[in-house]
């Protein structure tokens, strides 16, 4: 019989929890890593984890740890979860753990602020492993119906499709499908800016725009998205798959997508301020924004919503006058 493929999860967030359970599911011998003992605990004696997933009884072959080196140890993937801001802190203090041939995997939809880069960039340049080691899991995957074993396809992309097929065959469950891709760039700027979207439709329906507006905005949103992708090399029919439109269609129809909220209470007249303060998880699209549109303008590439959400949430701009000036911008054909 051949040796169960290992998995070090850092960390028992969300989707770190979820994907962990996925990787279980498939067959894998898991290892959670988690900041907070009560967390581990919690997940080694009552296999659940009650501050994600309250009621969901994790897998048999899923334990948790404080150490991330008893984590990372002779792991085949060490797959990463944690917000994309502190990534490159984080990986800096994992690097000198990691297994030698370990195979680096993302689950993060965000772009570094300062750097405007992607993660699996980020991943690069602090851990030097090249990216044939460095795959990337997207798509449309709401962490609690995952949690639940609820249906959904997902994108696993790697430079090096081989690598993608067994990262493929890790997470391959009866209720989660992967493909294989091997457009990094777009699968995580697909990701990525469907956040920044999110956050605009969310504003949207709290404004009570209808749905003309959210159709309107989604497939807006997605033409800038493969603007900024053709810009970066990335292949414009990733942005019609999963990691594209399926995952931008999930975040902006879901009440569970933390984006989708944020903007809604911003749409509702919250405040900035307050709306951080209800927002217990991560809503990547609130920082990425910016970064997003700073890689956007180091491209010269157009990006009119992202532009509407960063003044929204950074300069204090009023949800009004913001739908009033980017309904006004210049007639333009749909394609150019
Ligand atoms: N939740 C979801 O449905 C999905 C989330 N994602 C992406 O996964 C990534 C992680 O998000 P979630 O798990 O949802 O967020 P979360 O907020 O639920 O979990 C984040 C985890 O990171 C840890 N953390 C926070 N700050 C940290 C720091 N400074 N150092 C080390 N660990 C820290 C937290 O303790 C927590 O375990 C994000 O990039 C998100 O866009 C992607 C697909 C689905
Ligand atoms: O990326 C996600 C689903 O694929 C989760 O979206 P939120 O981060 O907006 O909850």
């Amino acid at each position: 019989m051949s040796k169960p493929v290992k998995a070090a999860v850092l960390s028992a967030g969300s989707w770190g929890t979820a994907f962990g359970m996925v990787l279980a599911d498939a067959g894998c011998e898991v290892t959670l890593w988690a900041r907070r003992p009560e967390v581990v605990e919690a997940i080694n004696s009552t296999r659940t984890n009650p501050d994600y997933f309250p009621g969901v009884e994790l897998p048999e072959n899923v334990r948790a740890t404080t150490d991330p080196a008893e984590a990372a140890a002779d792991a085949d993937f060490t797959v990463l979860s944690v917000p994309s801001q502190t990534l490159r802190g984080n990986l800096a203090e994992w690097s000198p753990l990691l297994a030698p041939d370990t195979v680096l995997v993302s689950l993060m939809k965000g772009v570094e602020l300062g750097s405007a880069m992607r993660m699996s960039e980020v991943i690069d340049d602090v851990a030097k492993v090249g990216p044939d080691r460095i795959a990337v899991v997207t798509g449309p995957n709401l962490a609690r119906e995952i949690a639940a074993r609820m249906p959904a396809a997902a994108v696993v992309a790697c430079t090096d499709e081989a690598v993608a097929q067994r990262l493929q065959a890790a997470c391959h469950t009866p209720y989660f499908r992967p493909y294989t891709n091997t457009d990094v760039v777009g699968c995580e700027l697909g990701g990525a800016v469907k956040n920044v979207i999110g956050l605009a439709v969310g504003i949207a329906d709290g404004m009570g725009l209808g749905d003309n507006a959210k159709g309107s905005l989604i497939t807006r949103g997605l033409a800038e998205t493969t603007r900024l992708g053709m810009a970066l090399g990335a292949d414009p029919l990733t942005f019609s798959g999963l990691a594209g439109l399926g995952d931008l269609v999930a975040t902006c129809s879901s009440p569970l997508s933390r984006n989708h909220t944020f903007g809604t209470n911003l749409g509702k007249g919250m405040t900035l301020q307050e709306t951080i303060a209800v927002t217990k998880q991560t809503a990547e699209g609130v920082k990425s924004c910016e970064s997003v549109l700073d890689l956007a303008r180091r491209h010269g590439v157009d990006m009119p919503i992202t532009e509407t959400v960063v003044g929204i949430v950074h300069e204090g701009k009023p949800p009004v006058v913001a739908l009033k000036e980017l309904m006004s911008r210049s007639a333009k054909p749909e394609r150019r």
